[in-house]
């Protein structure tokens, strides 16, 4: 696998990123999860340091003073943050990483970073498969659960910004889906690297008269 590539999951709260996620990366090699910060609570069976690093906001004004974000979002009452050492490290070891940030997080690593990215946007079926699942989740209080889903009123107009629709349907369908994405992507860019799409380029401009 050629590594170095950031994949950025991003969508709507409910649309199923972490369950795609979580089963397509115990399908790929080289691939890591870039475990976030965030200020929400933990949700009964998340797991510190895998789901994401549980800290309070004075220690996330900490961080944000240090320089420790790629790049950090307040996104549904809460703040996120991307470990600037973690993404560092994990790349300059070979990896690629999946990513599961909100929206504006995404484009900003599209736009901003000097990273190779590829943006992919999940989304349910309906507006109200979305309420129904994230009811289903029963992780959110009355508050939390309605700025969710007026927030994804908004997200989801944004999704033309991405580069890769995903329709979350059914489960094993979307990880198929999702770990086509990463080949694809990965042999684009390998070839690339090998210069191959150059060659190919060179080869079509042939004058052949
Ligand atoms: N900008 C940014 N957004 C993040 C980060 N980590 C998680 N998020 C986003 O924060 C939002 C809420 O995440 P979470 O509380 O886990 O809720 P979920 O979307 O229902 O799983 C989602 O859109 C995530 O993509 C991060 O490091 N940076
Ligand atoms: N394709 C699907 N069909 C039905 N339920 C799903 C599907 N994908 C995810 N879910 C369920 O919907 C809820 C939200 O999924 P989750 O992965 O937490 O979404 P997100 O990370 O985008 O907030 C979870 O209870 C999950 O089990």
């Amino acid at each position: 696998m050629t590594g170095g590539v950031l994949y950025v999951v991003s969508g709507p709260s409910g649309a199923g990123k972490s369950t795609v996620i979580k089963k397509a990366l115990d399908k790929v090699e080289g691939f890591t999860f870039s475990v976030s910060y965030t200020t929400r609570e933990k949700r009964p069976g998340e797991i510190e340091g895998e789901d994401y690093f549980f800290i309070s906001e004075e220690e996330f004004h900490e961080l944000k003073e240090q320089g420790e974000f790629l790049e950090y979002a307040e996104v549904h009452g809460y703040y996120y943050g991307t470990s600037k050492s973690f993404i560092k490290e994990k790349l300059d070891e070979g990896f690629n990483i999946v990513l599961d940030v909100d929206v504006q997080g995404s484009l900003n690593i599209k736009k901003e970073m000097p990273y190779d990215s590829v943006l992919i946007f999940v989304v349910p079926p309906s507006y109200k498969e979305l309420q129904k699942r994230l009811m289903g989740r029963g992780t959110e209080n009355e508050k939390d659960l309605k700025k969710r889903l007026e927030d994804s009123k908004w997200e989801i107009q944004r999704m033309e910004e991405f580069d890769y629709l995903l329709e979350n349907n059914d489960v094993p369908e979307s990880v198929n889906r999702l770990i086509s994405i990463i080949i694809a992507e990965q042999l684009k860019i390998s070839r690339i690297k090998d210069g191959l799409e150059e060659k190919v380029d060179k080869f079509f401009k042939y004058d052949f008269s």
